[in-house]
């Protein structure tokens, strides 16, 4: 029989000693040569609902962590190692509910004999949401959003469960509502099979910011790669709208666009969010907008619902 587990003994996972290639240093000779940097990360995240049911669906999957994590000391270049330990930390915390991030950066220039030098950063998220939260944006509460998702590459139907399946295990998001499965002309003229689309609507206490990098995760975790602007994928989640109290949150950042900008020019978006929501306003450059009317003006790009399966 297992004992069930006390408090301030949390259950863990832990990768260390992931090395990856990165340019990170205050030094231009760094950023250009680039230099090794060794990465351990212990997440405190329950693992009993794993244990349980034997399924990794229902835990982190240190595969994918060990991408993730590889793919932010890859693909930015900071000049501190302060810097790249947040970042990590930021995003295990859209995993879990606390995490340390060691970043070493062993080849470091000192001009010492040295064995290693390091950064560690403790993050949980009730700490972590203050420094996160960014002007206009709604910081905590409950928040309701539209998500879009869509694939036409490998098993389209069996991707999108999976990805619903994932955000709804997410601790701070739950899908109240799930559209039909359709079946939709590819839009933004790449030539490539049809898409499957679904929009869901959710429930979550995260901030848009953090919504937007789970749907990336969840991507990521499903072996998107980005090839071609509007081009054939696995997946991909994109976000609609997101609203604190009735409210709709307009962003216009580098990073986040609210509402989606191209969304009201998307039959594969709006056919399955009527669905869901037949009365919604659509908030589009020329005004609100009912999202019926959006639709008859898209009539020519084809959509079909799927039957279950
Ligand atoms: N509301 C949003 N939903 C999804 N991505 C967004 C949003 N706002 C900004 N982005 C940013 O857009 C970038 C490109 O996203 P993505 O790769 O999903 O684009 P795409 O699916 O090829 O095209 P589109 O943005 O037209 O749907 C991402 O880096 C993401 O951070
Ligand atoms: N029908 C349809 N077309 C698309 C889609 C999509 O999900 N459905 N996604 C794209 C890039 O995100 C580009 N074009």
């Amino acid at each position: 029989m297992s004992t069930p587990g006390r408090p301030g003994e949390p259950d863990r996972i832990a990768l260390r000693g992931l090395t990856v290639r990165g340019n990170h240093g205050v030094f231009e000779f760094e950023k250009r040569e680039g230099q090794d940097f060794v990465i351990d990360v212990v997440l405190n995240t329950s693992v009993a609902r794993a244990a349980a049911s034997d399924d990794v669906a229902d835990t982190i999957h240190y595969g994918h962590l060990a991408e993730d994590v590889a793919a932010i000391v890859e693909d930015n270049t900071f000049d501190l190692i302060e810097t790249l330990a947040e970042r990590i930390a930021e995003h295990c915390l859209s995993l879990c509910e606390s995490v340390e991030v060691v970043v070493h950066k062993p080849s470091a220039p000192i001009q010492r004999a040295f064995d290693d030098v390091s950064v560690t950063v403790a993050r949980s998220r009730s700490a972590a949401a203050p420094h996160r939260s960014t002007g206009g944006e709604a910081s905590s509460g409950s928040a309701e959003a539209v998500l879009s998702l869509g694939a036409n590459l490998g098993d389209p139907r069996a991707t999108l469960d999976e990805a619903v399946a994932a955000l709804d295990r997410h601790p701070r998001i739950t899908v109240l509502r799930r559209s039909s499965l359709y079946l939709t002309a590819p839009w933004g003229g790449v030539e490539q099979n049809d898409f499957h689309n679904l929009a869901v609507i959710v429930e979550t206490s995260l901030e848009a910011k953090e919504l937007l990098a789970v749907g990336q995760g969840i991507e990521v975790a499903c072996g998107r790669t980005r090839e071609l602007r509007w081009g054939p994928r696995t997946l991909d989640i994109d976000l609609i709208r997101f609203s604190t109290g009735g409210e709709e949150l307009v962003s216009d950042s580098a990073t986040l666009t609210l509402p989606h900008p191209r969304a009201h020019e998307r039959a594969f978006v709006l056919a399955p969010w009527a669905e869901l929501d037949p009365d919604a306003q659509v908030l589009t450059p020329a005004g609100r907008t009912p999202i019926s009317t959006l639709l008859e003006t898209l009539a020519e790009q084809k959509t079909s619902r799927v039957a279950p399966a």
